[in-house]
């Protein structure tokens, strides 16, 4: 099946092998969702207009409804018939006279031209307006459909609704939506060394950073996360928080407990079912495992923060994003604003900070800086057998 590099599995194959375990995790759902929570969800139709927008011809300015026809020479001084305000129905204009109008308002019938009232002067005694400047017909007069038409194309399928998208469709009095369903996560963090935030931080302990940054990236790509556990290095315990999490989940990312230690709880666990544990030619990540449970993919994510994290990115992100119909990651290719070396044979994905047009190192080279990792926005994607690179050469570079 996979050529292995060196004896490794290489970048592009296991990402195609994990593309194929994930092709499942609801694809194609769709569901009806209200607008009110519809925000950073993904279209899955295109919608026209319903409606015109505007719906009628209604003012641009508070001002005077008048026929351009009888300010064409000014000064000159109408007759106020009436107000018009927002909210309110039709209303037929005289000709020769004006109608005080609010911004909003419809215009009445036969008038076709607003006069700020900037330009105006009212006498409410007399009950009359001098007009001061002349209006041309269509002056501040908001056509119907002037923005889109009943029937025209409003937003295309795959929209990642946005706060625009959601006026717009709110505008028109849509009340639901058909979006991309989000595939359901479980994440499970493994280790005895681990104690959650809020926890007293006893010696040999830390702080569990990949349970909330692997719940986090999966939201963050698209997908809902309906369980988050942490097991320490005892298999009945690991194994009873599996059963759990293939119930609930289309998927499931585990860390750590992978490579070579005496206390490997996710190997030990998943090998004797069938899930497969191999070494893949990239640094960080490269220890990686895959396995299906009762029907359900289990990505096994090696421990160290930074390790878990580009493995995320890397295999489970652009599965996550076509699942919730979000847009893949676009790579870009900067030239680099500092030279550097990397090891051959292993692709590497350095973190980096983009640099005006360029792109720089950011952290050091440890799977274990994650705070180094928080000052990165991108990885730097280093070809496995580049060893050296100059100022000015192009890299590839993922965005965080
Ligand atoms: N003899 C070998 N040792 C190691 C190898 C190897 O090839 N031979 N590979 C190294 C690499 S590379 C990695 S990556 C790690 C992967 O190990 P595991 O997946 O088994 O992870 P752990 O041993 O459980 O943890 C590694 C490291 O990360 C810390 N960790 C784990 N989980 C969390 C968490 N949720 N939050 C924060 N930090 C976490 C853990 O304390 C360890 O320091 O193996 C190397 N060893
Ligand atoms: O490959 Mo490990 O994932 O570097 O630290």
């Amino acid at each position: 099946m996979s050529a292995m590099a060196g004896g490794k599995r290489s970048v592009e194959e296991h990402a195609a092998h994990v593309a194929k375990l994930l092709a499942a995790v609801r694809s194609g759902t769709r569901v009806r969702i209200p607008l009110s929570r519809a925000l950073h969800r993904a279209l899955a139709e295109s919608l026209d207009a319903p409606i015109d927008l505007p719906p009628f011809r209604n003012s641009q300015m508070d001002g005077y409804a008048v026929d351009s026809a009888s300010v064409a020479t000014v000064p000159v001084t109408l007759t106020v018939r009436g107000v018009l305000a927002a909210g309110d129905g039709r209303a037929e204009h005289e000709p020769g006279t004006a109608l005080k109008i609010m911004t909003g308002a419809p215009i009445p019938d036969g008038a076709d031209a607003i006069v700020p009232v900037e330009d105006t002067e009212a006498d409410k005694r007399a009950g009359t307006v001098t007009v001061h400047r002349t209006a041309p017909a269509g002056a501040y007069v908001r056509e119907a459909g002037s923005d889109i038409r009943t029937g025209d194309p409003l937003l295309p399928a795959g929209t990642v609704l946005a706060a625009r998208h959601i006026a717009a469709l709110a505008a028109v009095g849509v009340t639901d939506v058909f979006v991309h369903a989000r595939p359901r996560v479980a994440v499970i963090s493994t280790g005895s060394e681990l104690v959650p935030a809020g926890d007293a931080l006893a010696p040999g302990k830390i702080y569990n950073s990949n349970g909330p940054a692997l719940a986090a990236s999966a939201i963050a790509n698209g997908a809902d996360v309906v369980s988050i556990d942490h097991s320490d290095d005892d298999p009945d315990g690991f194994a009873e928080m599996l059963a759990h999490a293939v119930a609930v989940a289309d998927v499931v990312f585990t860390s750590g407990g992978v490579s070579r230690g005496d206390f490997e709880v996710v190997k030990d666990t998943l090998e004797p079912r069938g899930g497969e544990f191999l070494s893949v030619a990239m640094q960080p990540g490269g220890p990686q495992g895959t396995a299906v449970v009762d029907g359900i993919p289990v990505l096994a994510f090696p421990g160290n923060p930074v390790s878990a994290l580009v493995s995320f990115e890397m295999f489970a992100r652009p599965a996550l994003r076509e699942a919730s119909g979000l847009p893949a990651v676009e790579y870009e290719d900067r030239p680099l604003t500092r030279d550097l070396t990397s090891i051959s044979g292993k692709r590497q994905l350095l973190r980096g900070r983009r640099d005006g047009t360029g792109v720089a190192p950011a952290s050091g080279h440890g799977s274990h800086l994650v705070a180094g990792m928080a000052t990165a926005d991108v990885l730097i994607d280093i070809p496995a057998d580049t060893t050296s690179l100059k100022t000015g050469d192009l890299v590839k570079v993922i965005p965080l």
